[in-house]
């Protein structure tokens, strides 16, 4: 039953990360097809798959299929896990100067034997959709204009849908990865949120986390955040994405005990189907912006926002 805690709701709503994913694709798809009426270009998405990890190549198959989707074009490359830094970053020079292409998402983890620095700074900037390039990096943090890394822009945007302005509220950060973490915490703190980043070595991380208002978890440790880590009324935010192998099947989870805490929050997502979906979806978002300022042409910020309105987007 939804209570009150003070001033907040606490009824465990389920944030629906894979329907606010859908109307966003859908958004995208429109602009896509205003880019290709009225300037004849269609987006085009380059994913670099290197070696075969499974878990990799179901989410590599998703993006090229969802690219699809939205009228772009997608180019996957599969290299053996074995190819050198040297052919790789041969591939990545010709995917930089390849007009059709407008994006590049080189999967990660690599082999050992291949420097990640290294390949993403070989990235062009302007292409680069995960947002991984030191110059994005840099550029989102001075003032949020590079190119965002997805999963972050997709709690960002999950949270500002579920929130409004998110001006003054605590947000608490559980993890300090350059892929989720750091910018997550830069992207907050632009949102003018009071910003903690706590990590394994923090002390007292359920006291700290209970001061959360928000609270984003991107540990990989399943379940880890406890009922007793809650602030009544909480916003949580489960990057997480952690497979359990059980009975004879995967299953997956996320990084907060969800059974425990739910009725407890304010609103929570559910794994899967909360941030993954997002995450792809930022991906799209990226690939559109970026085609966008390659052609000199003004991107529609509020695109997001308008996707999940009650009306259709409509394209300008
Ligand atoms: N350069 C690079 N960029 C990435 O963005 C990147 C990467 N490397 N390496 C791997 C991680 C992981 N990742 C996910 C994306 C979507 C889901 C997703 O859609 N998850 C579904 C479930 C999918 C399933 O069933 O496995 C969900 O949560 O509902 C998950 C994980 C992007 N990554
Ligand atoms: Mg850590």
């Amino acid at each position: 039953m939804p209570h009150l805690v003070g001033d907040k709701r606490v009824d465990g709503k389920l944030i629906d990360g894979k329907a606010m994913a859908a109307k966003l694709r859908e958004a995208i798809g429109e602009q896509v097809a205003h880019l290709h009426t009225h300037h004849q270009v269609t987006p085009g998405l380059a994913v670099v798959l290197v070696g075969e990890d499974p878990a990799s190549q179901v989410y590599v198959r998703n993006k090229a299929r969802q690219a699809g989707e939205v009228g772009m074009q997608s180019f996957e490359h599969r290299l053996d896990a074995s190819v050198s830094e040297q052919a790789l970053l041969a591939l990545i020079d010709q995917l930089n100067q390849d007009p059709a292409v407008n994006g590049i998402l080189v999967q990660l983890p690599l082999p050992d034997h291949i420097a990640e620095t290294r390949i993403i700074q070989a990235i062009a900037p302007a292409k680069d959709v995960d947002g991984f390039h030191p110059i994005n990096v840099g550029q989102v943090a001075i003032d949020g204009q590079g190119m965002t890394p997805c999963t972050p822009l997709g709690c960002k945007l999950l949270l500002e849908h579920q929130l409004g302005d998110l001006s003054g509220q605590h947000a608490v950060v559980l993890g300090r990865s350059n892929i989720v973490g750091k910018p997550m915490a830069n992207l907050l703190l632009q949102a003018n949120c009071t910003v903690t980043v706590a990590h394994s070595r923090t002390h007292d991380l359920p006291a700290i986390c209970r001061q959360a208002d928000i609270l984003v978890v991107a540990v990989g440790r399943p379940g880890m955040v406890k009922r007793d880590w809650i602030k009544p009324g909480a916003v949580l935010i489960d990057v997480g994405i952690n497979r359990i192998e059980e009975d004879d099947r995967t299953r997956l989870t996320g990084d907060i005990d969800f059974q425990s805490v739910q009725d407890l929050a304010g609103a929570i997502t559910p794994v899967p189907g909360g941030v993954g979906p997002m995450t792809i979806a930022c991906l799209l978002l990226n690939t559109l912006q970026a085609s966008y300022q390659q052609l000199n042409l003004p991107f529609p910020d509020d695109l997001a926002e308008r996707a999940w309105q009650p009306q259709a987007a409509t394209t300008p």
